[in-house]
């Protein structure tokens, strides 16, 4: 079989994805990608020279063009149009091409359902961060996928960061915290800008110093053996500023609060695959 890999609705995740296979070294030859707008597609095959981009809204079979013959093809659509996408490449794809389904809450049985059977699937769980080499992608192996095919899964995800193999059961907490968690960072920086602007820092001048503490505090969370705990500590002088700081947070209930955050998180994923269901 070739080396296509194919992205079925590449919007933020999947270019991501896409973006980190090609910063690993992965032929820009081999990768297929499909979406609604012609606008979209164009704007992806610039973005990255030698893919090929094919909107449906100019051949709508794009994406059982791109299914066929691929060796692995990641869904990437909204969570509501997994199954109808899965259904609509069903009659294109090899038998032994390897499904791989980035979205939240669509279970692997539902997948299964939507597939031939014995089609090999893996439900995935990545993080935008994958456009740098740097995220966090989990994978959780359907009954139908051999331990090589999912080994070679994991090899092509490797150049998106770290992968994680994990029971289904799990994936919708680890969406709370790895899938969802750019995010809370993003909000994080967001605040501390918006909190220096009230201290009377230029709102320039404070969202630099927001972006670059944060991202340079990530650089040292991404150390080999980083402790988040040892690290908060080294900035913290007894009875300083810092300690003040985390001692308000902690007053506040920050820490639960995060923990509620992540609790809606992993309750709206399972909302989802029932509302699915
Ligand atoms: N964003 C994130 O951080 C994460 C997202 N996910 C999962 O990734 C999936 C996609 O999310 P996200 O990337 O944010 O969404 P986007 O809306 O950014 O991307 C969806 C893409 O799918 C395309 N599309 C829609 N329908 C079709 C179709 N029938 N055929 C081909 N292409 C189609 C759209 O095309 P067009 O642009 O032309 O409209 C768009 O580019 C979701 O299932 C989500 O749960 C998982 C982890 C993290
Ligand atoms: O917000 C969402 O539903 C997706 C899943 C995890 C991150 N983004």
């Amino acid at each position: 079989m070739s080396n296509r890999i194919a992205f079925l609705g590449c919007g933020s995740m999947n270019e991501a994805i896409l973006a980190g296979l090609l910063g690993g070294g992965t032929d820009p030859a081999d990768v297929v990608a499909t979406v609604r707008r012609a606008e979209r597609a164009a704007e992806l095959a610039l973005r990255h020279h030698g893919i090929t981009a094919i909107a449906g809204e100019e051949e709508p079979d794009n994406n059982k063009q791109a299914a066929k013959g691929s060796a692995v093809v990641i869904l990437g659509v909204k969570p509501v149009g997994i199954v109808d996408l899965a259904r609509e490449i069903s009659g294109s794809l090899s038998p032994k091409a390897i499904v791989v389904s980035v979205a939240a809450a669509v279970s692997l049985a539902q997948l299964e359902a939507a597939l031939p059977p014995g089609q090999p699937v893996i439900r995935s769980m990545p993080n935008t961060p994958a456009k740098l080499g740097r995220g966090v992608v989990s994978v959780s192996p359907g009954t139908n996928c051999t331990p090589e095919q999912l080994q070679t899964v994991k090899d092509i995800l490797r150049a998106t960061g770290t992968v994680v193999e994990v029971r289904e059961d799990q994936v919708d907490a680890l969406s709370a915290i790895s899938g969802s968690g750019p995010a809370y960072a993003f909000y994080l920086a967001e605040a501390m800008a918006a909190a220096g602007v009230e201290l009377g820092l230029d709102p320039e001048l404070s969202l630099l110093l927001a972006r670059e503490t944060v991202a340079g505090a990530g650089f040292m969370l991404a150390e080999p053996g980083a402790d988040p705990s040892a690290l908060r500590k080294g900035v913290s002088s007894p009875n300083g500023t810092t300690e003040r700081a985390i001692a308000t947070f902690d007053d506040r209930g920050i820490p639960a609060i995060i923990a509620a955050g992540a609790r809606a998180a992993a309750d709206r994923s399972a909302e989802i695959t029932r509302q699915l269901g």
